[in-house]
């Protein structure tokens, strides 16, 4: 069982408001979409849940526990994230990354060891990269770097995914494969998304940030109205039906 829980998160930067009074829950088995527009907040409120960034106000639970309480290591045992930089540290293999999510189970960190061999063989396979071991993470597409990312969050072993806009730079055909991937682990997930069909198809429900504060919750085909849109995201749309999932497609066009 996990489930995260934001209550009244507020957070101030460098003297500003980031957020404020923010209420959010994933519960056990959810896939929960994060989507505002540039600035909204969003990377802002996915860092409170690791302790990048500690709020001025409100709480964030990790199963009923206050993060605040748990030091760095306990919380990576429950949460790992997939972040949206891609990954620029040339000089080390793919074997390197991915073995730094067994850090957080192990006592004196030995990346060589059979365990860890084994779950990094594992967790390749898995993301359909068991070839590629050995190979400087540079040298990789950018496709299979955010594979990578999800490599060493599944070798990390914790229940609640993080995921900050992991699509960004992936072309369409990577961003679909991604999100399949990832749906097929059946971890919670809480997923930062830009791209609204994209969330509405692959997410169970929406938070819409804007300006900091929760302006929608709910199902995708539920929020995310014309009216909502024009709104938060200042473009036009028309509600449409997928013809072959039935999902939520929203055609854009931009605001005169
Ligand atoms: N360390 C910081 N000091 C001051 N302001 C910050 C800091 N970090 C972020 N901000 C500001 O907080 C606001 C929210 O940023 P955040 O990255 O959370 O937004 P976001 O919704 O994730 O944006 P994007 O979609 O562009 O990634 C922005 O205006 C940003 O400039």
């Amino acid at each position: 069982m996990t489930r995260l829980e934001l209550t009244r998160v507020t957070v101030e930067l460098g003297g500003a408001p980031i957020t404020a009074g923010c209420d959010l829950m994933v519960r056990d088995g959810e896939r929960v979409g994060l989507v505002g527009p540039n600035g909204s907040g969003k990377t802002t409120l996915l860092r409170t849940v690791f302790r990048a960034v500690d709020p001025v106000g409100g709480e964030v639970a990790l199963d009923g526990d206050l993060v605040g309480t748990l030091s760095q290591r306990q919380i990576a045992r429950r949460v790992a994230l997939v972040h949206q930089e891609p990954v620029t540290d040339f000089d080390h293999t793919v074997e390197d990354i991915v073995a730094l999510g067994r850090a957080p189970w192990q006592g004196a960190f030995d990346r060589t060891g059979p365990a860890v061999r084994a779950a990094v063989t594992e967790a390749l396979t898995l993301v359909g990269l068991p070839g590629h071991r050995e190979r400087p993470i540079g040298t990789l597409s950018g496709g299979e770097k955010q594979r990578v990312l999800v490599a060493r969050a599944i070798a990390q072993e914790s229940p609640l995914l993080l995921l900050d806009e992991p699509t960004n730079h992936l072309d369409i055909h990577a961003a679909l494969d991604l999100l399949e991937l990832i749906r097929a682990l059946r971890r919670t997930t809480l997923c930062v998304l830009h791209d609204l069909n994209l969330a509405a198809s692959y997410c169970d429900r929406l938070y819409v940030l804007d300006a900091g504060r929760v302006v929608a919750t709910g199902a995708p085909a539920d929020i995310l109205t014309p009216e909502l849109v024009r709104d938060v995201f200042r473009v036009e749309c028309v509600r449409l039906t997928h013809p072959t999932t039935g999902k939520l497609l929203l055609a854009f066009t931009a605001s005169p």
